[in-house]
């Protein structure tokens, strides 16, 4: 792909394109993890001991859960800790792009968009997607955008078609008024538009977009051409969303088809591979290898940009700024991950939906071992790295799939557009080498951080730029049940991948070293966490009920230890969480969220891990929904909590609630009662713990009205949860002494 700027190697010294910093809190984390490395070690030698003297069976079974819950802590601590050894800031000089290289040498790029149901990811949402990138500041003939449908929709088909239409005006506009924003309903939501022509035009495109998904029809008046009355022809009656044959729709053609201003525009092509019930389609990453061999066939572009639907384009110059790093990148360079933004997050950011550490704090850590992991969305890769190591090429099956072929034919030949749909089809992949060794890998729910592991152990490096201006912003979901089903589904994934043959602490550490390794085991082990916070949501609370005092008194020495190593880890994760520009608030927010997560997606995606290996439930990739209620949104922006639908994932956290409160209240009334404090105390300071962080979990069950309150069902079976927790603990507790 450098062939055309070639003779870059004087000119980038003249021009830099990137340059890089390693951050000094390097020194500093490194000699706190010492530090707090023999704490541990302490910690868990007091466990022992305990262990070894345990008087009862219930102070063996104390100790025996908390020296448990600390490994497992001390574990994720350990993992963590490798992010913080060399964190490394990219910088890029995206201004000096064209002047090392002509913009008729840049090299193409193909963009994929993936979307799975029109009724959770609206078809207007698709089309604004498509829009905003195909209006890049790129040569449009570079430029091809491929929309993958799962969902098999020709209402998504429809709204693309409109979107190609509405492009001839919106691209030139954007163009001629320099609009940094280049999504039509983002740019008309915060902008009073000067020329309401064109905002005219866009209303009018969404709403008969819009009408067509409410009718379920497309009416014949908004067929314009014969050939689009064709394509929509080849949804008839045996056509399902799970069984249906492939569908390629060339929409817009670049060098063909032009705007009101004669400039040409992007290629978009609607892609729906072939589904049937007898052949496995591997969800996401089915999606993305079928386009990833359409492509191939099509237009065969050495770059490749991989979106999510909802994934729109805040800045027309971030192909530039991609540019900055492949131009000038070793041979081993394959991805350059940008992060995920987030649109409309209220104040304290509830449901802790902008993952800070996950997508901004963790990866310059990352950066500084050979690069960040694969987000799934936002992410430029040479096409190059789907096909084997660095230094072993493998050969897929048919040449026209080999990354440097060079496609000669327009996309709407007839031969090109037959081997498009033959690779689309669902067994093409049978006794081949895609998923496993080539393209996305299979075998997670998480097919993003599965294949950017793969593709790390391989031998690939990445990296991880995050201008100052948003290049994408996405869409969140903004019910607490949502955001916990989404987070469950990534368990679910992460466990595939820890407990497989190519666990990172297994395969990982062989290929990757130790400490890159130990990033990606933070992740695959996450679900773990699960056991320790259940163990700290209950056992001292009900052991406070029934008067058995299990931990340090104040003044004794390891009372002390216990409390450096709660304020050292959540001073640090604050520190860390403010410096990458979070608010505190934002910070409590986080911290609530992971108790939470840990008491809900984490558990029950364990749980589903072993239902789905015992072969009694199926698993499956359960699309969050980007379709926003307005009840449910103004409740968001006023920060509430939204429970409203009776989900059992709510239940083991509320349970936790109610212990916490109830133990809260026993310590109080002991302490009325004049017991001594000095026993009572860390236990107290637990419980208060837990009942700040569940306050709104209280509210949701007593106080609240509206329809985003917890379902009086729940309530009810979290109380009657409790008690049962309370009894079985608590009859371990008494039992009699050795
Ligand atoms: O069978 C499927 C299921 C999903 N998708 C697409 O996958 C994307 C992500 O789905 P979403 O429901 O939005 O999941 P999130 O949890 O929000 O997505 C995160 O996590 C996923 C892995 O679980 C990654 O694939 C995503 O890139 C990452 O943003 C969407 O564009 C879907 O249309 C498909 O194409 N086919
Ligand atoms: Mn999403």
């Amino acid at each position: 792909m450098e062939q055309g700027c070639r003779k870059m190697g004087t000119s980038t010294r003249k021009f830099p394109l990137h340059s890089s910093k390693r951050l000094r809190r390097r020194f500093l984390n490194r000699a706190f993890a010492v530090v707090y490395f023999f704490a541990i070690v302490a910690l868990l030698y007091h466990h022992a001991e305990s262990l070894l003297y345990s008087p009862t069976y219930g102070a063996f079974f104390i100790s025996t859960s908390l020296l448990l819950s600390d490994i497992i802590l001390g574990f994720m601590w350990l993992n963590s800790q490798a992010f913080r050894m060399n964190p490394i800031i990219e910088n890029i000089f995206p201004e000096n792009i064209e002047k090392v290289c002509d913009r008729k040498n840049f090299p193409a790029l193909d963009i994929f968009i993936c979307t799975a149901d029109p009724y959770k990811e609206p078809p207007m949402t698709v089309a604004n997607t498509a829009l905003s990138v195909m209006a890049y500041d790129y040569p449009a003939e570079k430029l091809s955008a491929y929309v993958s449908d799962d969902g098999g929709s020709e209402f998504t088909l429809f709204a693309l078609m409109e979107a190609a239409k509405f492009g001839n005006y919106w691209l030139p506009f954007c163009r001629e008024n320099k609009v940094m924003n280049r999504c039509p309903e983002a740019y008309f939501r915060s902008n009073s538009c000067s020329n309401s022509e064109i905002k005219t035009m866009y209303e009018s495109m969404k709403r008969r977009v819009e009408s067509v998904v409410e009718k379920g029809k497309i009416i014949d008046e908004y067929k314009t051409s014969e050939e689009e009355a064709e394509a929509f022809g080849k949804w008839n009656q045996g056509f399902t969303r799970q069984d249906h044959p492939t569908v390629i729709q060339v929409v817009s053609q670049a060098g063909n088809d032009t705007d009101i201003r004669g400039h040409s525009i992007p290629n978009l092509v609607y892609v729906s591979r072939e589904k049937c019930r007898t052949s496995e389609h591997h969800y996401k990453g089915g999606a993305l290898n079928a386009l990833l061999r359409v492509s191939a066939v099509m237009t065969n572009a050495p770059i490749i940009l991989t979106l999510d639907c909802d994934m729109i384009s805040n800045d027309p110059s971030t192909p530039h700024q991609m540019l900055c790093h492949f131009l000038d990148s070793s041979p081993k360079f394959g991805f350059v991950q940008f992060p995920q933004r987030f649109n409309g997050l209220n104040k304290a950011d509830i449901y802790a939906s902008e993952f800070r550490r996950m997508f901004y704090i963790n990866p310059v850590g990352m950066n500084g071992l050979s690069g960040p992991d694969y987000f799934g969305t936002g992410t430029f890769f040479r096409r190059r790295i789907f096909y084997g190591a660095p230094s072993s090429f493998i050969e897929p099956e048919i040449v026209e799939l080999n990354p440097d072929n060079f496609v000669e034919r327009s996309i709407k030949n007839q031969s090109i557009l037959e081997l498009a749909h033959h690779v689309a089809g669902c067994n093409y992949e049978n006794q081949t080498n895609w998923g496993s060794k080539i393209g996305f890998r299979y075998g997670s729910l998480v097919e993003d951080y599965y294949t950017g592991y793969r593709l790390h152990c391989e031998g690939w490096k990445s990296v991880y730029c995050n201008p100052e201006r948003a290049s994408f912003l996405c869409e969140m979901p903004i019910s607490l049940n949502d955001s916990l089903n989404q987070t469950k589904r990534w368990a679910l994934g992460l466990l595939e991948v820890s407990l497989s043959k190519h666990s990172p602490l297994v395969f990982g550490v062989r290929f990757l070293g130790p400490l890159k390794a130990h990033c990606y085991a933070y992740y695959a082990f996450g679900p773990l966490l699960s056991f320790p916070v259940a163990v700290y949501a209950c056992v001292p609370q009900i052991a406070l009920l029934n008067d058995f005092f299990v931990f340090p008194k104040v003044w004794d020495p390891w009372f002390f230890l216990y409390i450096f190593l709660f304020l050292g880890a959540y001073v640090q994760d604050c520190l860390e969480f403010v410096l990458a520009r979070g608010t505190i608030l934002r910070w409590w927010s986080d911290q609530r969220m992971w108790l939470i997560r840990s008491l809900s997606s984490d558990l029950f995606g364990s749980l589903e891990y072993i239902t789905h290996h015992l072969g009694i439930a199926t698993r499956g990739f359960e699309v969050t929904s980007k379709v926003v209620d307005n009840e449910q949104n103004k409740r968001y922006y006023e920060g509430k909590f939204e429970f409203g639908v009776p989900s059992s994932i709510f239940v083991p956290f509320s349970t936790g609630a109610v212990l916490n409160l109830a133990a809260l209240i026993m310590g109080f009334l002991k302490i009325l009662r004049g017991e001594n404090l000095d026993c009572l105390i860390f236990q107290m300071l637990i419980a208060s713990f837990g009942v700040v962080n569940c306050w709104p979990i209280y509210e949701a069950m007593v106080l609240r009205s509206d329809n985003g309150r917890m379902p009086i069902k729940i309530t009810f079976i979290s109380v009657s949860f409790a008690w049962v927790v309370y009894a079985a603990v608590s009859f371990i507790l008494k039992l009699q002494k050795i």
